[in-house]
């Protein structure tokens, strides 16, 4: 399987209301799939009750948490019915003090599939109208500008989420064809009249986790990639090595059944053509990095299915509060806010993802010094002669490398044991889980950075063992072949010294995009 593929995903429809989302829906509405909220007059009825229900509640009882009364601490705080309806307003607006960098229009676009996911659940007392509304904002491309940094995750994103807030009521900025722009011009522009937010709706668009939700499900697309590529650079750096291949071995494997391993040991085998069981080969025993593979891109492909089912169970969920049970005439007051599950996952993700970067920097340190590398030129220079003295190969790119791995292992510390008492104490537990997704995101460019100098540098070390005539071309699989193809087009053997800067950026593009062709 690739990654979910951007061109392929403007042709797609998710649909919200019908069904649990999976993940990859949420990727694809990201990369620009087109929104279709659920129409039938039932699904419309089930969704106006929650926010009727509501109404009823104000005109018989008065009093509703968070409607008619402060945010969080301040609940005991009673606001008048001639204020109730500025309240939602005012919600957003003292939450607009974002800072940091700003998502990615892709990354806008996954929070508010991860937002109507949760609304679109039908206990959050939001009216049928504000589910269109984020319907319309996605099938227009109009993406709210969110800056990234200031949710502990565990009122769920308040302040992030407090911009998607803001564009429905036509304030703050949106990116509109590909610019900056105040949302009410582009309203005015297209015709669209700002939504006014009824009772509970400011809170229950913000008070809860779809940005770390988001990140994740995109985390997670990128984490599922790299493992596969990993697998792949993993068989290039035996074969630049002359390494042994049965450390890949089925009836080795078979004696140690976790299944994501015994997947990546396979990938491995079948990229080296390894099926028969010798005793013994020259080289007995290679050097962890290439042994331990398996065991260590494994530990990422043995925790996706449990990673899976957290987001999509939170992605599927009535993450906010109140919850409103419209049909039993209930208002049920918790915590389903607290992104602990994803801030879970992120940690996880970030600690298994930036191990593949620290196992390839291994193989490319083995690749890169003659000490280690089997006969290879130092640095995996290509030149010859006299003129060997002046060209460097690979050398400032394994330095980057190097760079590049450590700060996505100084990026794993876990965020969610971070947790800190704010908002005057009502929020005493957080999770952080926003905080673990950015981290996340982080440690996954970084690792494609190393993935891609590694793609360059095995496939280089794989030319010159063919050209030293210690490796057959027609030996190759057709996987690792195709690799070496898809590199050729773009890189030719480094000879003379050059800046790889452009290739580098072009080969990680293509991780992002997973245009390698990986094993499935
Ligand atoms: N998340 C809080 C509500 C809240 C909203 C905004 C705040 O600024 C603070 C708290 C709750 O549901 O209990």
């Amino acid at each position: 399987m690739t990654q979910t593929n951007q061109s392929s995903s403007k042709d797609m429809i998710v649909h919200f209301g019908h069904r649990a989302l999976s993940l990859e829906d949420v990727v694809a509405v990201a990369k620009g799939a087109k929104a279709k909220l659920k129409e039938s007059s039932d699904y419309q009825s089930y969704i106006q009750k929650g926010a009727d229900f509501i109404d009823s509640l104000l005109s018989e009882e008065g009093v509703v948490y968070g409607v008619t009364t402060g945010y969080g601490d301040s609940c005991t705080v009673t606001v008048g019915l001639d204020l109730v309806h500025e309240l939602p307003l005012h919600l957003t607006r003292f939450h607009g003090c974002g800072l940091g960098e700003i998502l990615s229009p892709m990354q806008s676009r996954a929070v508010m599939a991860c937002r109507l996911s949760s609304l679109a659940v039908g206990k959050s007392g939001v009216s049928y109208e504000l589910l269109q509304r984020i319907e319309t904002l996605l099938n227009l491309n109009i993406t709210p500008v969110i800056p990234e940094e200031g949710s502990v995750g565990a009122s769920g994103d308040l302040t992030p989420l407090s911009y998607l807030a803001a564009v429905l009521v036509g304030e703050r900025d949106v990116i509109y064809q590909g610019k900056r722009q105040p949302t009410a011009d582009v309203y005015a522009e297209l015709n669209i009249t700002p939504l006014k937010l009824r009772p509970k709706e400011g809170l229950a668009l913000m008070n809860g986790t779809a940005v770390m939700t988001a990140l994740a499900c995109l985390a997670y697309d990128r984490a599922q990639y790299l493992s596969r590529l990993a697998s792949r650079i993993t068989a290039m750096a035996s074969l630049a090595l002359k390494g042994n291949s049965n450390h890949f071995d089925d009836i080795l494997f078979a004696a140690k059944p976790h299944p994501g391993q015994n997947k990546i040991a396979a990938w491995i085998r079948e990229d080296l053509n390894h099926h028969e069981h010798p005793r013994n080969s020259d080289r007995l025993q290679d050097r962890y990095s290439i042994r331990c593979a398996p065991h260590i891109i494994g530990v990422l492909q043995d925790a996706l299915p449990f990673m899976r089912q957290f987001i999509e169970t939170e992605l599927n969920s009535a993450n906010d509060n109140p919850i409103v049970d419209a049909e039993g005439e209930h208002i049920l007051h918790g915590g389903h806010f607290y992104g602990g599950h994803i801030a879970f996952v992120m940690d996880s993700m970030k600690n298994t993802v930036a191990n593949i970067a620290d196992l390839i920097d291994r193989q490319m340190a083995l690749v890169m010094d003659p000490k280690f590398n089997n006969g290879l030129p130092a640095n995996l220079s290509g030149s010859t002669g006299a003129r060997q003295a002046i060209n460097h190969g690979f050398k400032a790119v394994q330095i980057g490398v190097s760079a590049w791995t450590a700060e996505a292992l100084k990026n794993t510390m876990p965020a969610s044991v971070f947790s800190r008492s704010t908002e005057c104490h009502n929020q005493d537990k957080v999770s952080m889980g926003t905080i673990a997704a950015r981290d996340c995101m982080r440690v996954l460019q970084l690792t494609e950075q190393v993935a891609a100098a590694a793609l360059l540098a095995m496939s280089q070390g794989i030319n010159l063992r063919i050209a030293q005539g210690e490796l057959c071309q027609s030996s190759l699989t057709p996987s690792v072949a195709k690799t070496l193809e898809q590199v050729k087009v773009d890189f030719e053997l480094l000879t003379e010294d050059r800046p790889l800067e452009p290739i580098l950026r072009q080969t990680v593009d293509k991780i992002q995009q997973g245009q390698w062709e990986v094993c499935s």
